[in-house]
């Protein structure tokens, strides 16, 4: 068992080191609709960091380009985002092994939830757990948006086996959150409440106000610091 850190901390260690929790995560096959799905192989705990959406960082105009020659089921793992006042886009098309990218959509009662980290100046998309997940269970998120088609056809073909008053997710306030489209141009929820942290081996980052942090640069002057062992992180809830 690696030690106990807080969750950005332990987000923030995988981040960098680019690695995902292969010992308390599997990757299964689910059905021909679904294709694969992550799930615990342990219990995770409320709050603890479960992986990383990991790919390529594009801006929005790459981010278009690839759009219009992907095939929709490359499209489908495109997470937009926005940033600094831009939209930004993890482009999670290619089957890296990652696990983040076989994260699939529940709506209805997600068990975690989308929160955008930025390490060294960059934006990273992390997956919180909302509640305690138990050994077997799916990982899961809500997607957001009102597009989704398995949506459309779970209410079509099985509404009548969902009770009526089955409770919905419950309301997020737009005042702390960001609605992004996402994978498969629904959009995708992250999270912009802040919390700085910083790395066990860095020093005392000053905390980044969000005025601060549209000053930094850009991620072409600034990927090349995530191969530095420090992390100056904004914690978006
Ligand atoms: C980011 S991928 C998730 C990984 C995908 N299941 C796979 O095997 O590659 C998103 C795609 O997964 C599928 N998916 C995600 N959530 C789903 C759900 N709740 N029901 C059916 N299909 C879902 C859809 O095909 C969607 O376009």
């Amino acid at each position: 068992m690696p030690p106990r850190v807080s969750p950005l901390k332990d987000a923030i260690q995988h981040v960098v080191s680019k690695t995902d929790k292969t010992y308390k995560l599997e990757v299964k096959y689910i059905n021909a609709v679904k294709g694969r799905g992550l799930f615990a192989a342990s219990s995770i705990c409320k709050g603890e960091f479960v992986v990383e959406y990991r790919g390529d960082l594009i801006n929005d105009a790459e981010s278009q380009r690839r759009r219009s020659l992907y095939h929709p089921s490359c499209v489908a793992f495109m997470f937009a985002f926005k940033w600094r006042g831009k939209m930004w886009c993890i482009d999670a098309s290619r089957d890296d092994g990652s696990f983040g990218r076989l994260v699939n959509d529940d709506h209805r009662h997600p068990n975690c939830k989308m929160k955008r980290i930025d390490v060294n100046g960059i934006p990273h998309l992390c997956l919180f757990a909302l509640n305690d997940i138990k050994e077997g269970q799916e990982i899961t998120y809500d997607y957001g948006g009102e597009d989704c088609p398995w949506r459309t056809q779970m209410t079509t073909s099985t509404a009548n086996a969902r009770s009526a008053d089955e409770p919905h997710p419950s309301p997020q306030s737009d005042a702390e959150e960001d609605d992004l489209p996402g994978p498969s141009s629904t959009l995708q929820k992250t999270t912009t409440s802040t919390a700085n942290a910083r790395s066990a081996d860095e020093p005392h980052p000053s905390p980044q106000s969000d005025a601060e942090e549209d000053d930094l640069p850009g991620p072409s002057s600034t990927l090349q610091k995530m191969t530095t062992s420090t992390a100056n992180a904004r914690f978006s809830r």
